[in-house]
C-alpha cells in the first residue's frame, strides 16, 4: 500500500460487515443510534463521522469525508470547520491521547472507541481551535452522548480536566525533557511517531533543529499545487483564471490560494490537474538530461493514480515521444488512463516486474524509464494527516523489496545511453540510498549517476551535494520528494 493509493473507495479496506477492534457493528455507521439525541452540530458531527470511519475502517480521510460532506449536504463554512477539525484532530492523533491519557487517568486503549474519537474530537477544539471551552465541552457531550450514552458522564469529566490547563502547560507536563531524549520530545511537541522523527532526522545528516522545522511544515495544512499541462495551459494565464499564482520553482505550477480544485474548469476539461510540484519537478527532470539518438520512447513503471504518467504524456505530446505506462492495479490503471485521455499514453495493468518476460516490455526497449515507486509516503505527511499514525517499520522490508525489484526491472527495461529516474515520496534513507544501492547492484546493469542538481530549474536552494535530490517540505514547500537519474552505459 502507499499514500498514492488514496482513490480506494472508502472503507474497503475491511471487509463489509467486520467492525475495527472495539466497534460493534452497530457503531458501522457513526451516526447517532436509533432512540440516541441528534447530533446538534453538523460540522462535529461530520468531523466525528470521518475519524471513527478512519480508525474504525481504516479510511483515508480525504476521500471519507468528501463522501461525508457530500451525504451531508455540507459547503461553506461548515465544510471547512468539518474539515479542519478532522485533519486536525487525525495530525495531532499521539498527543491529543496522552494528554487525553493523563486526564482520564487511564491508557486511551481502554476507553470505548466511539467514546475516545469523540474525545478527541473535543480535546483538539480545547487545544488547538478558538472554540470557547463551555461550547467545546457541552458539544463533545452531546457527542459522547449520542454515540457512546453511557460514557456522558466520563466524557464530561475528562473534557473539563482537560480544559483546566492550556496547552503548552500540557504539552510541559508530558513531554520528556529534550535534553534526556530529544527524539521523544520532539515527537509529543510536534505530533510524529519516534521512528519516523529518526528517519526524517538521519536523512537530514542528524541536524534536530532542521528536524524540528520539517515537522512543524508537516503540520501546516497544504497549499493544493496545480500542474498547468504543457502545450494545453499557460501556468501565468491558469494562474490568472483560478486567481493563485505561478509557482516558485516548476514551470508547470499554480498555486492555489484557496477553494476546491475540484470545482476549477481547467481540471474538468483537462488543462491542468492537481500535483504537488515537488512531483512535477522529479518528472520533468527525467525529460531534462539529454540523450544521443533516439528519444520517443518512454516508460512510467508505476503510474498510477496518473499524475506524473499525465505531465509526461503532455510533453510526449509536444516531443513525437510515446508513453507507456503500467500500473498492476486495474483501478489505479483506469485513473491513468483518464487522466492522460487525448495524450500519446498507453496504459498496460501489468506487473513492471515483467520486463523481459512480457512483449509490451522488452529488455532495452525504452528511451527513457520513471520508477515512481511504491513507498511508505513519509514525504506527503502534510496532504495525508492519518498517515502518520498508521504507518509502521515493519511496513519497510515489503516495500524495500518491491521498490529494488521494480529498480531492477527499470534498469533492464532501458536501452544503453537511456535514463533512468528512481523516485519515491519518502525521504527514508531505507528507501532511496538503500534501494538505490542494492538495486542498481543486483540488475547486474552498468550505469552512471547523472546529477539530479542539473536537471531541476536553475537558482534551486539547498539541493545538496548532489547527486541525488532530496526535497523538503520546509526547504522547498514541496512534498519531500527524492530523485535519483542513472544513464545505462552498457
Ligand atoms: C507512488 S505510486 C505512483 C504515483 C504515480 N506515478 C503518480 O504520479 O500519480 C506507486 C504505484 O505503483 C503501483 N505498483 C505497485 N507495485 C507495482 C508493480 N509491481 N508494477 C506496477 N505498478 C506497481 C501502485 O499500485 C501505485 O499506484
Amino acid at each position: 500500500m502507499t499514500p498514492h493509493q488514496a482513490d480506494r473507495p472508502h472503507g474497503s479496506g475491511r471487509p463489509r460487515g467486520t467492525a475495527g477492534p472495539g466497534y460493534t457493528r452497530d457503531d458501522r455507521s457513526g451516526r447517532a443510534p436509533r432512540g440516541g439525541r441528534p447530533p446538534s452540530d453538523p460540522a462535529r458531527q461530520a468531523a466525528y463521522e470521518a475519524i471513527a470511519a478512519v480508525h474504525r475502517d481504516d479510511a483515508y480521510a480525504n476521500l471519507v469525508l468528501s463522501d461525508i460532506l457530500r451525504d451531508m449536504g455540507l459547503s461553506g463554512r461548515d465544510a471547512a470547520f468539518a474539515t479542519e477539525l478532522t485533519y486536525g484532530t487525525l495530525r495531532a492523533l499521539g498527543t491529543l491521547d496522552l494528554i487525553m491519557a493523563d486526564a482520564a487517568g487511564r491508557d486511551v486503549a481502554r476507553i470505548d472507541p466511539p467514546a475516545r474519537d469523540a474525545l478527541r474530537l473535543g480535546a483538539y477544539q480545547l487545544l488547538h481551535t478558538r472554540v470557547p471551552s463551555h461550547a467545546a465541552v457541552n458539544q463533545t457531550v452531546d457527542l459522547v452522548r449520542s454515540v457512546a450514552p453511557g460514557a456522558a458522564g466520563f466524557a464530561n469529566a475528562v473534557m473539563r480536566t482537560i480544559s483546566e490547563t492550556t496547552l503548552d502547560d500540557w504539552l510541559q507536563k508530558i513531554a520528556p525533557d529534550y535534553e534526556k531524549d530529544p527524539v521523544a520530545n520532539l515527537s509529543v511537541l510536534h505530533n510524529h511517531p519516534q521512528w519516523i522523527i529518526r528517519a526524517f532526522a538521519e536523512a537530514l545528516g542528524g541536524d534536530l533543529d532542521d528536524t524540528a522545522r520539517l515537522l512543524i511544515e508537516d503540520n501546516q495544512a497544504p497549499t493544493v499545487h496545480l500542474c498547468a499541462r504543457p502545450g494545453r495551459a499557460d501556468p501565468v494565464e491558469l494562474a490568472d483564471e483560478v486567481d493563485g499564482q505561478p509557482g516558485a520553482f516548476s514551470p508547470y505550477a499554480v498555486y492555489l490560494n484557496g477553494g476546491s480544485p475540484r470545482e476549477l474548469a481547467a481540471i474538468h476539461d483537462g488543462r491542468a490537474h492537481v500535483q504537488d510540484e515537488g512531483s512535477q519537478l522529479v518528472a520533468a527532470a527525467l525529460l531534462a538530461a539529454p540523450i544521443e539518438g533516439r528519444d520517443t520512447r518512454w516508460l512510467d513503471l508505476c503510474a498510477g493514480p496518473g499524475g506524473k504518467a499525465g505531465l509526461l504524456g503532455a510533453i510526449a505530446a509536444q516531443r513525437g515521444a510515446e508513453v507507456t505506462a503500467v500500473e498492476i492495479a486495474e483501478h489505479r490503471a483506469r485513473l491513468v488512463e483518464n487522466a492522460t485521455k487525448g495524450m500519446p499514453v498507453t496504459v498496460l495493468p501489468i506487473d513492471g516486474r515483467s520486463v523481459g518476460k512480457d512483449p509490451d516490455l522488452p529488455e532495452e526497449g525504452f528511451d527513457r524509464v520513471l520508477v515512481d515507486a511504491p513507498c511508505t509516503g513519509l514525504g506527503s505527511l502534510r496532504r495525508r494527516p492519518e498517515s502518520r499514525w498508521r504507518r509502521q517499520p515493519s511496513d519497510l522490508p515489503a516495500l524495500t523489496k518491491l521498490q529494488r525489484e521494480l529498480l531492477v526491472a527499470a534498469l533492464r527495461a532501458v536501452r544503453p545511453g537511456g535514463l533512468v529516474a528512481y523516485v519515491t515520496c519518502s525521504p527514508h534513507m531505507v528507501e532511496t540510498q538503500v534501494t538505490l544501492t542494492e538495486g542498481s547492484r543486483r540488475s547486474g546493469v552498468e550505469a552512471d549517476y547523472v546529477d539530479a542538481r542539473t536537471l531541476l530549474p536553475p537558482g534551486m536552494p539547498k539541493l545538496g551535494p548532489g547527486p541525488t535530490v532530496q526535497l523538503w517540505p520546509h526547504r522547498h514547500g514541496t512534498d519531500a520528494m527524492f530523485l535519483a537519474v542513472l544513464r545505462r552505459t552498457a
